[in-house]
């Protein structure tokens, strides 16, 4: 399978009719493609071949409810990092026994609420966190099953921002006092040490980084197992990165191939917490132009899609490829692409080439993973709606949120 089929969003492909749901459900909108959710899903099923593994889809990158039943109905697992995205998996028909549970600050209720439905294993992210789990498994009756995840301090070469495997970010447990975390988990008696996890940060586009990273969590493994703790499974996180301009991030046939090869025969189980990989390239932001104006020297389209819907380029300056979905007679020149919301930085993208007049809509490509779930209600604006397509048909998979929604739970003084 060569790249562009398997990261290509068969929106395209498959000729959706991009304006037309954009006129029946209005702007801004999010469109989701179900047959590249499963395409990507399965990419990376395959890819670990017979080897014994579990794709567990990170459930931050989109969380809609529609698009967790597809994965589950797929066969997937889920990487959550909070209680809110456990409840999502649940009443999306997710199998608990097939979650696993980041995040470096998981609260009692949390752990409570994982322990009581049965999850696969928690990623501890602490020693601190490892007692009060113990605790709270204790308290239960139960035994909680526990990876712990070891910062190895390596440069994933990604933006700062979502950078997390360096000594210096506040994620997991560092490679010095690993052993010794280890060595405590083995002594509690509520807990079972499972395995090893790593996560060093997205939108990666190499794999030396991970393999760099692998080969100390292997070495690590090796030495736990000369102290008699037996590591069953290695958690790799995730990571992979996607194409959004020029990048070319292996495939994850070669990914996946390069980790196998590292492993050399061990019979570990590995884990992957696949996000982006996987819902990036199977959605769409679409919004419409409502004015061109030019400032002095600048020349800006406003659209109604603003950086409380899709807040990448905003926050990490992200470059999503932003086109016209159908051709006009327009003049093709230079806008900035920016919302309706009151802030400098709200803009969608800089300097691109288009041929659009008011009332186009624009498609902004990539948009399936941390669009949606990053959103907000910044400068009350409703939430957008979320369609997926299925084929031929597609459905309303979230309601445009309405106005009275934006105060639920707000209260006058008497
Ligand atoms: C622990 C963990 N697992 C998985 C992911 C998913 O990452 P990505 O969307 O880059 O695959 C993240 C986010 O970076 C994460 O923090
Ligand atoms: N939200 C980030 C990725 C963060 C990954 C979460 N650990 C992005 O849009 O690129």
């Amino acid at each position: 399978m060569d790249y562009f089929s398997y990261q290509q969003n068969a929106l395209f492909a498959e000729d959706c009719p991009v304006a037309e749901l954009a006129k029946k459900h209005g702007t801004p909108l999010y469109i989701y493609s179900r047959a590249t959710l499963e395409r990507h899903w399965h990419a990376f099923d395959s890819a670990v071949k017979d080897h014994p593994h579990l794709i567990c889809y990170a459930v931050k990158a989109n969380s809609n409810i529609a698009v967790l039943n597809v994965l589950a109905r797929l066969g997937s697992g889920f990487d959550i990092v909070s209680g809110g995205e456990l409840s999502r998996v649940l009443q999306a028909g997710g199998d608990p026994a097939k979650v696993v549970f980041s995040g470096v600050g998981k609260t009692v209720a949390e752990m409570e609420q994982a322990l009581n439905v049965g999850i696969y294993c928690f990623n501890v992210e602490s020693a601190a966190e490892l007692e009060q789990l113990d605790l709270v498994a204790g308290r239960l009756g139960k035994v909680a099953p526990v990876s712990l995840r070891v910062n190895p301090d390596v440069d994933a070469g990604t933006h700062p921002y979502i950078s997390t495997g360096l000594k210096e970010n506040k994620f997991g447990i560092s490679m010095d006092e690993a052993e010794q975390v280890f060595a405590r988990a083995a002594e509690l008696s509520n807990l079972e040490v499972k395995g090893v996890d790593c996560h060093i940060g997205s939108q990666l586009t190499e794999i030396q980084p991970f393999l760099d990273a692998m080969d100390r969590m292997l070495a690590l493994i090796d030495r736990l197992a000369e102290q008699g703790i037996e590591i069953k499974h290695f958690d790799v996180g995730g990571g992979l990165g996607v194409t959004y301009d020029d990048e070319t991030p292996p495939h994850p046939d070669k990914y996946a191939a390069a980790l196998l090869e590292r492993l050399n025969g061990r019979p570990l189980k590995l884990i992957f917490e696949p996000g982006r990989a996987i819902a990036a390239n199977a959605g769409i932001f679409v919004t419409q132009v409502l004015y061109l104006k030019e400032n002095s020297d600048k020349r800006f389209a406003i659209v109604d899609g603003a950086m409380n819907d899709l807040i990448r380029p905003s926050l990490y300056s992200a470059w999503q490829n932003i086109i016209a979905v159908e051709r006009t007679d327009a003049p093709t020149l230079t806008y900035d692409v920016v919302g309706p919301v009151c802030e400098t930085g709200d803009f969608i993208g800089k300097q691109r080439e288009l041929a659009v007049q008011s009332g186009d809509y624009l498609a902004v490509r990539s948009s399936g993973a941390y669009g949606f779930t990053m959103a907000s209600n910044y400068n009350s604006r409703p939430r957008a709606a979320e369609v997926m397509v299925d084929k031929d048909k597609h459905y309303v998979i979230r309601a445009r949120e309405n106005v009275e929604q934006l105060w639920q739970g707000e209260q006058l003084l008497p």
